[in-house]
């Protein structure tokens, strides 16, 4: 379970990118959190594993303070939560394998890594993981020669070599078209359904998070609007996230 106390994060130029957020999330969901740009939503997912320092408050994590973590503590609490980039940050002049293998880094010493000395159960890890996204024939494919989604795809499977218990993705899908969106989101889907991976995404397209999300967390300006299942976040509810009515390039439908 993640878990938001009282969180509040003020970035050095005095922007409230969080107010007083209080969340759970419990293992296994599958949340989507929708807002306007600069509502913040990448504030919050960035804060869970600490590639934005909060100001105040406390995040919990399988009842283990991340906030509070230094050290081993923090890689280990680190290691359970794969991250999914807009971007992919993929290493782009490496093989698709060695950059699955990467996932694999908070399990050894750093000297063994930097000289790329993974044992084979790491490779069968990774192979495994490649398979999961139907990506394993490409294993030895420099990551370049694949298409957005693709690559998207094999940062899933570096999330699943790391053996995170959490994926954070941020944006996953911004960059491609929406026939690899689906594929990518139906990849995000299945692992979340087959592995019990906690899955937490944000998502710009109101019809994508419709499809794909257990619950919907709405943020404006720092702020929980709305946090409920699926089922309850109808129209007027995401008018009054956006705070007016949806326009037509929110929907992912509108694209194709
Ligand atoms: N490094 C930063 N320094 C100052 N302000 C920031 C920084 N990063 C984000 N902000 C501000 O914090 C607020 C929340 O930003 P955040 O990136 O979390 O929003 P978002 O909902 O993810 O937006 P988008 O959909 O455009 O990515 C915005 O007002 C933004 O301008």
């Amino acid at each position: 379970m993640i878990e938001f106390k009282d969180v509040l994060k003020i970035y050095p130029n005095g922007t409230k990118g969080l107010n007083n957020v209080n969340i759970k999330i419990n293992k296994g969901e599958f949340v989507v959190i929708v807002g306007l740009s600069g509502a913040g939503k990448s504030t919050m997912l960035r804060s869970i594993n600490r590639l934005h320092e909060i100001t105040s408050g406390e995040i919990i994590i399988d009842g283990k303070s991340i906030t509070k973590a230094r050290g081993k503590a923090l890689l280990r609490c680190r290691r359970d939560i794969g991250m999914i980039f807009q971007n992919f940050n993929l290493v782009k002049r490496s093989t698709v394998l060695r950059n699955v293998l990467s996932g694999r880094v908070g399990y050894h010493s750093t000297i063994r890594t930097l000289l790329g000395l993974f044992p084979k159960e790491d490779i069968n890890i990774a192979l495994n993981a490649l398979k999961r996204v139907n990506l394993e024939e490409k294993a030895y494919s420099r990551a370049d020669e694949l298409s957005g989604g693709q690559q998207q795809r094999v940062s899933i499977a570096r999330a699943l070599a790391q053996e995170a218990k959490f994926i954070l993705a941020d944006e996953p899908v911004a960059s491609l078209d929406p026939l690899t969106t689906k594929q990518v989101m139906d990849d995000l889907k299945r692992i979340n359904k087959d592995l019990g991976i906690t899955t937490i995404v944000n998502l710009h397209f109101v019809d994508l998070a419709r499809q794909y999300a257990t619950r919907i967390v709405g943020v404006r300006a720092g702020e929980i609007v709305f946090d409920g299942p699926v089922e309850e976040a109808t129209d007027d509810v995401f008018s009054s996230i956006y705070g007016r009515p949806v326009k037509q390039d929110e929907m992912l439908g509108a694209k194709v």
